[in-house]
């Protein structure tokens, strides 16, 4: 299988977020500065649910933080919508691996005081309280509103990062590993969780992942980083499953298959 027969073409209209000509390096010790990320150039259509795959350390999360307005680049521009990015934004909500919630707050009170701090909409205390309810409901967490993050376990503190995240309704959800210090049960869970989300929310998700069964999972396009310096995408790949998706259905298919040596093969180089 070639990569070509899996590029779907793209469509002609504005993409949501365009990486144009992007690099990145930074200071090293050794070598005084690597450049790590080498010309870079991708259009995500709105709506696209896309992971981002490749070895260890070739520059998966910095190219997630660039979009996110976290890291600069040295060359090229970022645009969400038309607009360059240089900074952080509430279109733009992200999820790290490590969930960062209040641990004085309560899951409730934690969408809250993300809610409380978007200055684009002045809301009372119930329509805060019930708005929080219901993308925690989404979630699967409303038994567990009123707990604290150390009443809860590592998979449901992140689904609280993610309803917060997601409660902010951003134009792009950027996920760096949500589920990747999770046990394999929990990730499973949160996998179909996550795939129930973006079927029925419409909304344009970008994610590092790890784990080619996830990216398989979840994704309208896979981006297959090469190994650094200077790493690149390689490969651009259409998945080409209908939705709403069947885990079952899908496993069974000889397209995934297919698709899943091709992509573990460009993974490990064999
Ligand atoms: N702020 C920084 N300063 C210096 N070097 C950095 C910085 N951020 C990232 N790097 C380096 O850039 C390289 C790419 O890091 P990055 O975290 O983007 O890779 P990754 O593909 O997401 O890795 P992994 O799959 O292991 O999470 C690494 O060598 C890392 O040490």
């Amino acid at each position: 299988m070639s990569a070509e027969t899996l590029t779907a073409e793209r469509t002609s209209t504005e993409p949501v977020v365009k990486l144009q000509g992007i690099t990145k390096g930074f200071p090293d010790r050794k070598k005084g500065f690597q450049r790590i990320v080498g010309t870079t150039d991708v259009d995500i259509d709105e709506g696209e649910f896309i992971t981002i795959i490749g070895p260890s350390g070739c520059g998966k999360s910095t190219i997630l933080k660039m979009i996110a307005g976290l890291e600069s680049v040295d060359e090229g521009s970022i645009s969400l919508a038309g607009e360059p990015i240089t900074e952080p934004s509430r279109e733009l909500g992200i999820v790290f691996q490590q969930h960062v919630l209040l641990p004085w707050m309560s899951a409730r009170q934690n969408v809250i005081f993300a809610l409380e701090t978007d200055p684009r909409q002045k809301r009372s205390k119930q329509e805060l309280e019930s708005l929080a309810d219901e993308y925690l409901e989404l979630v699967n967490l409303s038994h567990a509103a009123d707990r604290r993050p150390t009443q809860l376990s590592g998979g449901m503190q992140q689904r609280v990062g993610i309803a917060r995240a997601f409660a902010l309704e951003p134009k792009v959800m950027l996920l760096d590993e949500p589920l990747g210090a999770l046990d394999a049960l929990t990730r499973h869970e949160l996998q179909l969780q996550l795939l129930e989300l973006c079927e029925q929310h419409k909304r344009t998700f970008i994610m590092v992942t790890h784990d080619v069964d996830e990216a398989l999972l979840l994704s309208d396009r896979i981006l297959v980083m090469g190994a650094g310096p200077e790493a690149r995408i390689v490969h651009d790949i259409t998945v080409p499953f209908s939705r709403p998706r069947d885990v079952e259905n899908l496993e069974q298919d000889p397209k995934h298959h297919e698709l899943r040596s091709f992509l573990l093969s460009s993974l490990t180089g064999h």
